[in-house]
């Protein structure tokens, strides 16, 4: 699903996702591993008001390891635990639990200590459209998913899904919008499929990836392509086309007349790109220009 934003749709997500904050204690925030800056939203933090917060680097599977080990020390650099996961295959789920009781301890030691029965620690995920929100909500339901929308407080229509005797998740999710108006940001959310492709031009978003991986990503680019020499320039946008038409020679995009048809090119790039048959790819590092 990708919803097309406008300040009224922000608003009501906004005003959505503070509903929410009253009812919870500790905020899930889903981010894509592959670009964690380029999928958060502008606002989270202003939005959030200081709940405590757990980081989650999704669809890790896809990402560069290390690129995703660095974003981690990014996140704790910023006091901001973060975890790489992969929702989609359960990888480090279970890692999540923990993580949040963590940040519920102090409260839970303190109705401890007034002799109170500590309750179910009450989280919500907040996240863009297509981070995997939904994924991870039924990765962690689990078989054991159950309703208790009885619950004192809670809005009508909100349910709760127990993971566990320890912790109570908001069934709906919160969304949020990302930061689409930056040009660099828009090529990260579309080359991952987090907006539509529509909206920008399919080349363009092709030439950026490859720009990217000839920069980041170089031997991997030659030794599955084929591709002999990379250019050393990375502004010359007709030897960066000389890439892609390498790729899409060797993937048989060939039109009539030998020569490489470039719209196919650019969606074999794509579509290997976001599959991960390039490889776990990042498109975003902690230092990278925004
Ligand atoms: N490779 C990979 N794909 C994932 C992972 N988690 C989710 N996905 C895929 O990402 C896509 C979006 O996942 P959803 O769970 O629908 O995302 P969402 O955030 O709920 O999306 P909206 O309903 O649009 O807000 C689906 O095709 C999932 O299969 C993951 O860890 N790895």
């Amino acid at each position: 699903m990708t919803i097309q934003w406008f300040p009224g749709h922000m608003t009501k997500a906004r005003r959505q996702i503070e509903e929410k904050l009253k009812l919870i204690d500790v905020v899930i925030e889903l981010l894509d591993a592959r670009i964690p800056l380029s999928s958060r939203n502008p606002m989270v933090d202003e939005i959030l008001k200081g709940k405590p917060r757990l980081v989650l680097l999704n669809k890790n599977d896809l990402a560069d390891p290390q690129v995703t080990a660095d974003w981690v020390k990014y996140f704790a650099d910023q006091g901001l635990p973060a975890l790489p996961i992969d929702a989609a295959t359960g990888t480090h789920v279970k890692e999540i639990l923990p993580r949040v009781k963590q940040l519920w301890a102090h409260k839970i030691e303190r109705q401890l200590s007034k002799g109170i029965n500590p309750r179910a620690v009450r989280a919500l995920i907040v996240g863009i459209p297509n981070v995997g929100k939904s994924t991870l909500i039924n990765q962690l339901a689990g078989k054991k998913i159950a309703a208790t929308g009885d619950k004192p407080g809670v809005t009508k229509g909100q349910q709760w899904i127990k993971v566990g005797t320890e912790m109570d998740l908001l069934d709906t999710p919160g969304i949020l919008w990302p930061k689409f108006e930056d040009q660099m940001v828009g090529m990260r959310l579309a080359a991952t499929g987090a907006i539509k492709e529509e909206l920008l031009h399919l080349d363009e978003i092709a030439l950026f990836v490859v720009k990217y991986m000839v920069q980041n990503y170089g031997a991997g680019i030659q030794e599955r392509f084929g591709v002999q020499d990379l250019p050393e320039d990375l502004d010359d946008i007709q030897e960066m086309v000389k890439v892609m038409e390498a790729i899409g020679r060797k993937r048989g995009a060939i039109v009539s007349g030998g020569k490489v048809d470039l719209d196919k090119a650019s969606l074999i790039i794509i579509r290997e790109l976001r599959a991960g048959k390039m490889g776990r790819i990042s498109l975003e590092k902690p230092l990278d220009k925004r």
